[in-house]
């Protein structure tokens, strides 16, 4: 499926979207973030850099500005071999009681001592799906989710990948910058207003609180100026989650490459302290996390700068999709809610799907 190297993009609110496509040479492989000081591009990076998941630096020749429009978007059709059925069944239970045992790891961390938050994630294998074509996908989900950041990536050597994602990781225009701490999550009420406050648990809020702080320390030491507002309710497709917003400037002598280095991945999508989180990420979801809970989007340290986290999103293999969405644990969170607090965020994709 990926053999051209493009990329597809549609910012939140906007009716356009942005087709890029690099046909001369390959896009650029880089084995850290830092790598990315000096250069310009379109980025898809992992959650780790390593040899297989290097992070990618795509820089076009071909730029296209394209109406997201009305269309009309043909289902993708089911499966209905019974055979792949019951094998799906026996899927969704052993991954079920993984996440179970996955659960009570954390707990042990916690009684431990080793970590206070820790982000686990699902990476669910979607079978009975017959594959459309991905940039229709793409469109498709620009039209169900208008106040996301849909993106499309597809690379010959990183796979083909959709995400609508709520996050921004960094925003800018070369001097004014802007990031969110985004954690804590529930469901949307029917009757839900945009901008309406709504009663946050306590442990949605120190999940949230782990991140702002962290945001906070991160940056205080590489900005000039650095403002936060409070923490106020924002919605992602079906759901709603808890946010602060940070602006800041940067001191002279630090880079856009190097504050992603120091920020990512932030406890939104690993935990704290970030360098045990991260181990034990590593050592549970080593070869599944992939650019799941990375970032992605336009990078040009001089100009304009739109990084996401790729959240809520999938892998597209030929045969079937491979969906992913995780979710912070403290020592206050239940199983069994956590568990559906993935399944809410798997839904975001498989609402393309079917
Ligand atoms: C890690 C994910 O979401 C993050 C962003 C918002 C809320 C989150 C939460 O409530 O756990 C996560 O930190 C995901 O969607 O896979």
């Amino acid at each position: 499926m990926s053999t051209t190297n493009y990329v597809c993009y549609r910012l939140p609110e906007q009716k356009e979207y942005v087709r890029l496509e690099q046909r001369e040479g390959e896009p650029v492989a880089m084995k850290s973030v830092k790598d990315l000081n000096g250069r310009k591009g379109f980025v898809f990076a992992p959650f780790q850099p390593s040899e297989e998941t290097p992070v990618w630096l795509l820089q076009p020749d071909s730029i296209e500005r394209k109406a997201v429009g009305e269309g009309d978007f043909k289902h993708c059709e089911e499966h209905s071999n019974t055979e792949l059925k019951r094998k799906i069944a026996e899927y969704e239970k052993l991954e079920r009681k993984n996440y179970r045992l996955r659960f009570g790891l954390c707990k042990t961390m916690f009684k431990l001592g080793k970590v206070s938050k820790l982000v686990i994630a699902r990476h669910v294998h979607e079978m009975q799906y017959v594959v459309g074509d991905p940039e229709e996908l793409f469109l498709h989900a620009c039209r169900l989710y208008p106040h996301q950041y849909i993106a499309l990536v597809n690379m010959e050597h990183a796979g083909t990948w959709l995400m609508a994602t709520p996050e921004v990781l960094i925003e800018g225009d070369g001097l004014n910058y802007h990031t969110m701490a985004l954690a804590g999550t529930q469901k949307m009420p029917v009757d839900y207003r945009p901008g309406q406050e709504l009663k946050w648990s306590e442990k949605n809020r120190k999940e949230q609180s782990y991140v702002a702080t962290y945001i906070a320390d991160t940056l205080r030491p590489m900005t000039k100026t650095l403002d936060h507002g409070h923490p106020h309710t924002t919605m992602a497709a079906q759901l709603l989650h808890l946010r602060t917003d940070f602006d800041f400037t940067l001191n002279d002598d630090v880079q856009l490459g190097d504050v992603l280095d120091a920020l990512h991945p932030t406890p939104a999508v690993c935990g704290i302290p970030k360098d045990a989180a991260k181990k034990l990420i590593l050592e549970y979801e080593k070869d599944e996390r992939k650019y799941y809970s990375g970032f992605c989007g336009p990078y040009d340290p001089e100009g304009e700068t739109q990084l996401y986290v790729t959240l809520r999103c999938m892998e597209i293999i030929e045969r079937h999709y491979i969906l992913h969405a995780g979710g912070g644990i403290v020592p206050e969170s239940k199983e069994k809610e956590e568990w559906k607090e993935t399944e809410m965020k798997l839904n975001t994709m498989r609402d393309v799907l079917r």
